[in-house]
């Protein structure tokens, strides 16, 4: 089992796509085990972005990020971080194909909805600067015993 960080971006969040975007994990059969709606502040921006220091489009990746609220998510599953980027599509929106929450509703690069950890490492590192520990709410039992 796995966890990985989410983040409906701040264009997600004004477009109304929340429920789009969360139903698109919910039904791979994912367990979202936190989430929260949240302004983020420019030192937890750096921090989330700090591979990208430097670059020519880090200033106004911050910028964005940090101009209205997100929506943050841990979920859990098998392969997680590999599956739910294949859910989110490629990074450049030209290559996002449909099908993909990016290709079916991104039209512009810096503009595309969610972020997913590329790694376990970040996904730790991600999880950490959104969450507490204590925030991550364990599920007694698997939805399929219930059903
Ligand atoms: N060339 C670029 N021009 C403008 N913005 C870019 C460019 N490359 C990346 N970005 C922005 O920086 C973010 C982080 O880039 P990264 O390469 O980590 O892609 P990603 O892992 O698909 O995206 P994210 O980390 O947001 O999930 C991208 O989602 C995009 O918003």
């Amino acid at each position: 089992m796995e966890r990985t960080f989410l983040m409906v971006k701040p264009d997600g969040v004004q477009r109304g796509l929340i429920g789009e975007i969360v139903g698109r994990f919910e039904k791979k059969g994912f367990k979202l085990v936190a989430g929260k709606l949240v302004t983020v502040s420019k030192e937890q921006a750096k921090a989330h972005y700090a591979e990208h220091e430097g670059k020519s489009f880090f200033d106004s990746l911050i910028t964005f990020i940090t101009s209205g609220p997100v929506f943050a998510m841990v979920w859990e599953g098998d392969d997680i971080i590999e599956l739910s980027r294949m859910v989110i599509g490629k990074t450049k929106v030209t290559e996002a194909l449909p099908g993909t929450i990016r290709g079916d509703y991104a039209a512009h690069t810096p503009f595309n909805l969610i972020h997913g950890s590329d790694s376990p490492e970040s996904a730790e590192r991600e999880i950490a600067n959104f969450f507490d520990e204590s925030e991550l709410v364990p599920y007694a039992k698997s939805i399929a015993t219930w059903v």
